[in-house]
């Protein structure tokens, strides 16, 4: 086994998450205080499971609920602050006209992330398959616009799921880039060849990390690790919340030993990864580069996630001031996404009314 020099410090006081209180306003969403909770998470000395517990526990709404960590007034959003949410994030299907008014002029560039948007979250994730609705919606739409999947899955694994050979894929969080290998005109490559990994000299290092966690998690009934080449998942879906603590001092135990790794999470996932400056916000701005769309003031790229991960992206578009992000979610969360849509059917009917809307600005340009 590869060795690292780690000192772990003892004695750390606690972060300050079991005081925090989130303002009832406008913006309190108890993922609001999930994302403060996230920035304590700290995989050293004894704060290590503790740290690691909370982060797994506010990861779900529902598991927030059942849990006292936090105040009553983080637990309990209220149906106006669904309605204040909303409003902050109107739905991408009652605003499509203003979004569609909005790209005028413009290219539109599709960006979409994978689980929870292309595909509903299941429990076991070998078996989360998107429709074949929602497949013939994302080939329509990729015949118009260049189209990415950006998932946090490996390439390999997310093409075996969605079968387009025209796409773009970004997988492992955007640390595995390749290329469509057949597709439109817009589409100059016709090889699916690799265009951007930027963490490949820790192919190594993730291999090694993920036999050692698949050893040491399998004492934990339900615990499931997916090799995602560039980065490992650790599902803890099916693991009763009584194993979660033993499942978070494996995981901690194993990371502490690799400081050059990282630990970020998703949907009941921790998922593990270099701690190089990359993510699918950088995978966008790559893809962009690589469509020649680095510098242009007329595109309108439209990246739609559910996750964590792909806050990073719509970061990217606002900071950038250019298109949307499209946050999928049933319920409030901070986001800097602009607009929501409430699960992969509302994604499809998004990517389907985006298809028909061309096809008739098509039709109106011959007639
Ligand atoms: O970036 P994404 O495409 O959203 O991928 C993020 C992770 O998604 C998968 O896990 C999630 O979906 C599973 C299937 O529905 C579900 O069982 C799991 O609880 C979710 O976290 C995938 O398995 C991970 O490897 C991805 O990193």
């Amino acid at each position: 086994m590869m060795k690292h020099n780690v000192v772990l410090p003892k004695d750390i006081p606690a972060p300050p998450y079991y005081s925090y209180q989130i303002p009832r306003s406008k913006s309190a969403t108890y993922a609001a205080a999930y994302k403060k909770l996230l920035n304590h998470v700290d995989l050293s000395g004894v704060n290590r499971i503790n740290s690691l517990l909370d982060c797994m526990k506010a990861s779900s709404p529902t598991q927030i609920r059942a849990n006292s960590i936090l105040t009553p007034s983080f637990l309990a959003p209220l149906d106006d602050e669904f309605d204040d949410w909303m409003e902050e994030h109107p739905s991408a299907l009652s605003k499509f006209e203003e979004i569609m008014e909005m790209s005028k002029g413009k290219k539109i560039v599709m960006f979409l992330d994978y689980d929870g948007t292309l595909s509903p979250i299941v429990e076991d994730p070998d078996r989360a398959y998107m429709s074949e609705a929602m497949r013939d919606a994302v080939r329509d739409v990729a015949k118009y616009f260049p189209t990415a999947v950006v998932t946090g899955r490996c390439t390999e694994k997310v093409f075996s799921f969605v079968g387009l050979k025209e796409l773009y894929y970004a997988g492992s969080h955007g640390m595995d880039i390749v290329g469509p290998t057949k597709g439109p005109k817009h589409i100059k490559s016709k090889t699916k060849d690799i265009l951007c990994q930027p963490a490949s000299e820790f192919l190594p290092m993730i291999e090694e990390i993920s036999k050692t966690l698949e050893e040491k998690i399998k004492i934990i009934p339900g615990a499931k690790l997916e090799n995602n080449k560039f980065c490992v998942s650790v599902h803890y879906r099916c693991v009763e919340e009584k194993n979660w603590s033993a499942l978070a001092e494996q995981v901690g135990s194993v990371l502490a030993e690799y400081p050059k790794l990282k630990l970020t999470q998703g949907r009941k996932v921790l998922e593990i990864r270099p701690t190089i400056k990359w993510d699918k916000g950088k995978a966008l701005e790559f893809l962009l580069e690589t469509l020649g769309y680095a510098n242009s003031s007329d595109i309108f790229p439209v990246y739609i996630g559910d996750d964590r991960t792909d806050e990073d992206a719509f970061k990217v578009l606002r900071e950038r001031g250019q298109g949307i992000g499209i946050l999928v979610s049933k319920i409030p969360k901070e986001t800097d996404a602009n607009y929501s849509l409430n699960g992969p059917i509302e994604v499809k009917n998004f990517l389907q009314n985006l298809v028909q809307w061309k096809n008739l600005s098509l039709d109106e340009q011959q007639s």
